[in-house]
């Protein structure tokens, strides 16, 4: 996406609205603290580093594409005259991650905080997964994040400070049609944190997942239009979310406000847990029941 694009966006706010839309929380919570965000080339990642750096903190950003990075920071650089670091990997690669985090930690002399948003799907039914597809969607949302969990607690042990950990999965405990293979990744990232947040709290290490539901961003490109348009009527506020939403929410598990907090899965998504349909792949005839 270049420059032009990225202020005007079709789903989602642009970089100028991005950098201004209101928030709750105070301009220097994070003054002085590190922040890796992953996928934040884009949407919600994006989003969530705007917020970090309007709170004060230096950013580490990294995803795939190099040209959506520095079109990212150069914004973050101009919103908060700090230094942004970019690098271009992939989350699947355990050397890659390592090496990004190697050079983030050299370069900042560490992170208070991990946002692990990079991750996605393709939308299907689960009797057309091919191996590959399966394999891409678990290798990236699953592994991915672990590598980055892993790497970024291993080096908080050494260094003997503490970490914090905010995962952006789904909201998943309903199922979700069409996302077979992102909900058992997804599922898998919410026990993995669990689970770490037990062994890792001796290190002062928290861990926390947001579960999102339709939450408007550069994501819904990746859809068919007539399947985005039920994205905006799949829960009971009739609407999707906004990328906002989400940076917030992450916000106040990674702050202060999330410090008794840990191994939390904390649902953004208007209520689509408790009602709602939602066919990224189209509605199956079976479930057509209106029309019997
Ligand atoms: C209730 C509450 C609810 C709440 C929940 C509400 C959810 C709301 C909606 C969610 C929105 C979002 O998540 S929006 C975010 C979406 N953003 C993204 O998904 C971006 C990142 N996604 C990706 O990069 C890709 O989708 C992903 C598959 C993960 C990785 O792709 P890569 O191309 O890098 O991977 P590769 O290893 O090359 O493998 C590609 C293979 O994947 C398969 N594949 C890829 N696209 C395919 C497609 N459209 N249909 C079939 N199969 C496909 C094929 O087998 C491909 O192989 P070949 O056939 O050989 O090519
Ligand atoms: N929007 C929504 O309604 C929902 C989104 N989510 C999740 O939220 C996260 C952000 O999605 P959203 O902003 O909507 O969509 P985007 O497609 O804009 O964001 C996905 C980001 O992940 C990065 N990424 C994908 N694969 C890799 C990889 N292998 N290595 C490094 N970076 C990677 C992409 O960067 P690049 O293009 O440079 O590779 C991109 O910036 C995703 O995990 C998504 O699945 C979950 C539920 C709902």
């Amino acid at each position: 996406m270049n420059s032009a694009d990225s202020q005007h966006p079709k789903f989602g706010p642009g970089d100028e609205a991005l950098a201004a839309l209101p928030t709750v929380y105070r301009d220097d919570l994070f003054a002085g603290k590190v922040v890796l965000v992953s996928g934040a080339g884009s949407g919600i990642g994006k989003a969530i580093a705007f917020l970090f750096a309007r709170l004060g903190a230096t950013l580490a950003i990294c995803g795939r594409k190099a040209d959506k990075l520095e079109d990212c920071a150069e914004k973050l650089r101009a919103l908060s005259g700090r230094e942004v670091i970019t690098y271009p990997m992939t989350i699947r690669d355990p050397e890659q991650v390592d090496a990004m985090l190697s050079a983030v930690w050299e370069r900042l002399g560490g992170v208070d905080v991990l946002v692990n948003n990079a991750g996605g799907q393709f939308a299907a039914h689960a009797m057309d997964f091919n191996v590959k597809g399966w394999n891409a969607v678990i290798d990236t949302n699953l592994n991915g994040s672990w590598y980055m969990m892993q790497g970024a607690a291993r080096r908080w042990v050494e260094q003997g400070r503490p970490g914090n950990i905010v995962n952006i999965t789904a909201a998943i405990d309903r199922g979700l049609t069409g996302m077979a293979h992102t909900t058992a990744s997804r599922a898998g990232v919410i026990a993995l944190s669990r689970t770490l947040a037990i062994e890792w709290a001796e290190h002062g290490i928290r861990l926390n997942c947001i579960g999102a539901g339709a939450i408007e961003s550069n994501g819904f490109n990746n859809y068919r239009e007539e399947n985005v348009s039920t994205f905006y009527s799949c829960n009971p506020m009739k609407r999707a979310g906004d990328v906002q939403d989400i940076a917030e929410a992450v916000v106040y598990l990674a702050a202060p406000s999330g410090k008794f907090i840990t191994g939390e899965v904390l649902n953004v998504e208007g209520g689509m847990l408790l009602w709602g349909e939602f066919w990224p792949a189209g509605k199956p005839d079976y479930f057509k029941v209106d029309q019997e």
